[in-house]
């Protein structure tokens, strides 16, 4: 194994969990040292391999991330809110580089997460894929050329099993169309309509989420005008982009000082 650095995933049967180890497999500049799992899920105690249906590979699913942090370099953690702010913890007293793909935190449960900066390298986005980060770039572009008379309106549709609206994606979205437009998300964001909403207030960013079927994610970024409408688009077809792009980020966060990054740092597209 060599130089590769030492990983392992949190969550790992989740959706995201089983990608990110399938990732962490095909790599040869990582290898898999643990694997988390809630307590009292069918996975705990059990070798990973098996649990997944294929052959052992002699890592046992744990519901103790203490001992899981301390033997891994790099931990990929995606989720649920609540996971998330222990594991920021742990990662801190144990020097891991955190990366952290969740999304549905609250205002205050990021803010949380800000300590931990202290003492580990933290990489957090809510969309690890080069495609939806690069569109946060053009979306900023796009809005700071127009102005008001193009209304801006965020939708987003993803799987059926989806907890959390709007998508963390979407929200990058319109943080980026609001800095461009140099607002506040938090003062011109319209987050749900229903019944007699009133006319459409200018200079809002508007939200709207679809949940169905298998969908990996799919982002619309419309700036509508009278006469015409300009639409950015992603298609999510693999969720391997979103895992490769987490391993990519604990192979760029290896080594370098505690901090927060995002995944603008890591692909080298920061300001
Ligand atoms: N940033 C990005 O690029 C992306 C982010 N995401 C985000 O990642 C998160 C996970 O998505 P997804 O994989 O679809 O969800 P899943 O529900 O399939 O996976 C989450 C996993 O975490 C497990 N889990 C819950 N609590 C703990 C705990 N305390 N310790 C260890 N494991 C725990 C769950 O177990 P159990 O089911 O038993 O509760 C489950 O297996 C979501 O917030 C989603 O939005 C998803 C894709 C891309
Ligand atoms: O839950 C998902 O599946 C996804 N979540 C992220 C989000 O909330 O934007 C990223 C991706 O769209 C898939």
């Amino acid at each position: 194994m060599g130089d590769a650095i030492r990983v392992a995933v949190l969550g790992g049967a989740g959706r995201m969990g089983q990608m990110l180890i399938r990732a962490v497999g095909e790599s040869d500049r990582a290898h898999l040292t643990g694997v988390t799992e809630r307590p009292g899920h069918a996975w705990i105690g059990r070798d990973l391999g098996e649990a997944m249906g294929g052959a052992a590979r002699g890592v046992v699913v744990s519901a103790d991330p203490l001992e899981v942090f301390a033997g891994a370099d790099a931990v990929l953690d995606f989720t649920t809110p609540e996971a998330t702010l222990e594991n920021a913890t742990l990662a801190a007293q144990a020097r891991c580089v955190h990366v952290i793909g969740t999304t549905g935190m609250t205002e205050a449960q990021v803010a949380a997460l800000a300590p931990a900066q202290r003492h580990a390298v933290q990489i957090r986005a809510g969309n690890m894929s080069l495609g939806v980060n690069l569109l946060t770039l053009l979306t900023k572009r796009v809005a700071a050329a127009l102005d008001a008379d193009f209304d801006i309106e965020i939708v987003e549709m993803h799987h059926r099993h989806k907890v959390d609206a709007p998508s963390g994606t979407a929200l990058m979205l319109g943080e980026a169309a609001a800095a461009g437009r140099g607002v506040r998300l938090a003062d011109a964001a319209d987050r749900g309509r229903d019944g007699q909403t009133g006319a459409r207030t200018r200079g809002d960013i508007g939200f709207a989420a679809l949940r169905g079927g298998d969908v990996a994610g799919e982002h619309d970024v419309i700036f509508a005008a009278d006469g015409e409408r300009i639409v950015l688009r992603h298609v999510a077809t693999d969720r391997m982009i979103f895992a490769r792009g987490a391993l990519k980020a604990a192979l760029w966060g290896h080594g370098r000082p505690p901090g927060g990054y995002d995944m603008l740092d890591v692909l080298g597209l920061g300001g």
